[in-house]
Formats: structure tokens, C-alpha cells, sequence
């Protein structure tokens, strides 16, 4: 098959099993592998997304707690300066978004690396479907704000 019609998108890496010397794909965000070509339909609506996220809450948060926090008492600026301390880790690839959720994300997704999961439009605060949606796999955005709080977001498919 010719590379033309092979095209990887975005965020996957052909690879070659070392026991079977079969060719899969590797979904560099989320690590998972599947032998079939990823497919992306160009020029056709995109459905649902899957992302991880890292949330700092702050004081006006909708719910300035969380399983990290009782009450949230951070400034909003103070929240956003936290937040790009993380997002220079992340893109100097000292940390990935997982590791910092993980540990300190104020969404309860923070036990799974902040994964949210595949979601639809219409299921999330619309800053963050906007700036989700309009992500390509593997990027991630800039500082998204919602009522819960200041967001970083990595698309994973
Ligand atoms: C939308 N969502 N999914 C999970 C989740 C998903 C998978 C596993 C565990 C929790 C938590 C949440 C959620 O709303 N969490 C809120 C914080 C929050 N607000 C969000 C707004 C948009 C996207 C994610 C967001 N997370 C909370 O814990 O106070």
C-alpha cells in the first residue's frame, strides 16, 4: 500500500511488533495501540473527542473545593500563574499532563490522569468543547477558563 494512501493522522505512530513483526499504531497521547489504521474521515464533522485535562480551581470557581482542597481560597491570577508553571513542564517534556493531573488537578478526573473520557458537544461548559473540538490529537491547548476553574487540555483522540 503506498504511503499516500496510508496516512497516519495526527498524534499516531506506525510501529513494527517485535514478536510478530506485525505493523500497529500507537497513539502517542494516550500510549494505547490498535493494529488497524486509525481512521480519519477528512472533511467530515468530528462526533466526539477524548482529552485529558489539568483544572486549577480559585476562589470564584463554581465549587471552590475539591478532593485535593476543602475550600479553594487561590486568586484566579495566582491559579493561572500555577497553570503555566505546569504547561512549561509539559511542553519541555519534563512532565506529561498525566503525571500533573494526577497529582494535582482539582477535577476529580485527577485519579485517572485526568481523563475525561470520549464526549460529544453539548456535554461540557463551551469554552472547553470549543477549545477541545478544536484541538488536533496530541496538541495541547492554551489556558482554557470555565466557571469551574482554568484548564490545560491535551486531545487524546
Ligand atoms: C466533567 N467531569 N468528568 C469527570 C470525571 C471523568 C472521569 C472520571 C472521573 C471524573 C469529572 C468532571 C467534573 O465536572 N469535575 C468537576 C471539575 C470540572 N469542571 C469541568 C469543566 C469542563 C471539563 C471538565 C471539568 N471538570 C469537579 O470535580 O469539581
Amino acid at each position: 500500500m503506498s504511503d499516500v494512501d496510508e496516512e497516519i493522522p495526527p498524534g499516531w505512530e506506525k510501529r513494527v511488533s517485535r514478536s510478530t513483526g506485525m505493523t500497529y499504531y500507537l497513539n502517542i497521547a494516550t500510549k494505547e495501540s490498535q493494529w488497524e489504521l486509525p481512521s480519519v474521515k477528512l472533511g467530515e464533522p468530528l462526533i466526539e473527542v477524548q482529552c485529558s485535562h489539568l483544572l486549577v480551581k480559585h476562589a470564584g470557581s463554581r465549587r471552590p473545593s475539591s478532593w485535593r482542597e476543602d475550600k479553594i481560597t487561590r486568586s484566579k491570577d495566582e491559579a493561572i500563574a500555577i497553570l503555566n508553571g505546569y504547561k512549561k513542564k509539559i511542553i519541555s517534556s519534563e512532565c506529561t499532563l498525566q503525571e500533573l493531573a494526577q497529582k494535582y488537578s482539582d477535577c476529580s478526573s485527577a485519579k485517572r490522569g485526568g481523563d475525561l473520557g470520549l464526549f460529544r458537544r453539548g456535554t461540557m461548559q463551551k469554552p472547553f468543547e470549543d477549545s477541545a473540538f478544536n484541538l488536533k490529537v496530541g496538541q495541547l491547548s492554551d489556558i482554557v477558563d470555565t466557571d469551574s476553574g482554568v484548564h490545560l487540555i491535551l486531545r487524546t483522540k
